[in-house]
């Protein structure tokens, strides 16, 4: 069941999708200011990965356009568990903090999961921390009154704004890494949304076969080009979320690669482009986890 398809894709717009819901978001942090609420965003940077400075600079930065106070906690790369414990601890004592983020990837020798673990779950403005998993997975449907994982809400929220309907469609998830694919089929299927989810990853026997079964491939893979064109249905919806650092070759440069081949936007009817499609959404959504725990705070 597709689209009617008629050659080049439609673009999913990000920024412009973003955009519009970081103006909805700070008409609502200035009901939340009037009324004596001011939602903060914490975010822990641990080291100098350029991709990750960039990511939280660029958090930061919607905090400013839409209101949110920012509060940050920048370790070296150096930094102990214990020092990086005690910076976690330190956002879950300030008051002036609503909620937080630890930025992913952790310097290895840190342990992702405590420190995910540690944070206050009435803080987690990422929707990573187990006790808001674990929600989804008790709550197929109903009202979801706990922070949703970023990245997966930012691709539902990208296609239904383009008036795409997910109900009845078959997804292909690429990549189970903890910030899209062990998550992401925890909202698809929930009854408001009601798609059908299948997990691919570096296990998967035939990833072409899968994705090829699929309305809807949402790639968060991380490996440069693993979807190519050959592999996905004529007029299928494809998100690219992998987001690699690569040297180019003719530049001796680093520079962002999806997990989107060339010519995919020739065989899908709608493609999310890298930049400017779900990243942006990421960085909206996660202020609206923000706004939304303060609301429900008030
Ligand atoms: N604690 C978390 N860490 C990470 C997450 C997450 O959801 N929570 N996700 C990814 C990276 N990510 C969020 O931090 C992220 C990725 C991309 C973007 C983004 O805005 N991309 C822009 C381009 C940015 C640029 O290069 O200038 C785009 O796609 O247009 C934001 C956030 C891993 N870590």
């Amino acid at each position: 069941m597709r689209a009617p398809w008629n050659g080049a894709a439609r673009v999913l717009d990000g920024k412009a999708t973003a955009a519009a819901l970081k103006a909805e978001l700070k008409e609502r942090v200035a009901a939340l200011r009037e009324r004596g609420v001011t939602p903060g965003l914490g975010t822990v940077l641990v080291g100098e990965d350029p991709g990750s400075v960039k990511y939280v600079a660029g958090k930061h930065a919607d905090c400013a356009e839409v209101g949110i106070l920012s509060i940050r906690e920048d370790l070296p790369a150096t930094a102990t568990q214990t020092e990086v414990e005690a910076a976690v601890d330190r956002l879950n004592a300030d008051d002036a903090c609503t909620g937080y983020i630890v930025q992913l990837p952790l310097p290895a020798g840190v342990d992702t999961n405590a420190i995910l673990e540690r944070v206050d779950p009435d803080k987690d403005a990422d929707g990573l921390h187990p006790t808001n998993l674990g929600r989804l997975v008790l709550r197929a449907s109903g009202p979801i009154d706990s922070p949703l994982p970023c990245t997966p809400r930012g691709c539902i929220e990208l296609m239904e704004r383009h008036g795409i309907d997910l109900a009845g469609r078959n997804v292909c998830v690429v990549g189970r890494g903890v910030t899209v694919g062990r998550s992401i089929g925890l909202l698809l299927g929930r009854k408001d949304v009601n798609a059908t989810v299948d997990i691919c990853h570096t296990g998967t026997t035939d990833l072409a076969e899968h994705v090829r079964r699929a309305d809807v491939v949402i790639s968060a893979a991380g490996s440069p080009g693993i979807i190519a064109p050959e592999m996905v249905a004529p007029g299928a919806v494809v998100l690219d979320v992998g987001v690699s650092r690569v040297v180019d070759p003719a530049t001796g440069k680093g520079r962002i690669a999806g997990d989107v081949a060339d010519g995919v936007d020739e065989v899908a009817s709608w493609l999310s482009p890298n930049p400017g499609g779900v990243g942006p959404m990421t960085r909206a959504l996660l202020l609206a986890n923000v706004v939304e725990a303060a609301e429900r705070s008030r």
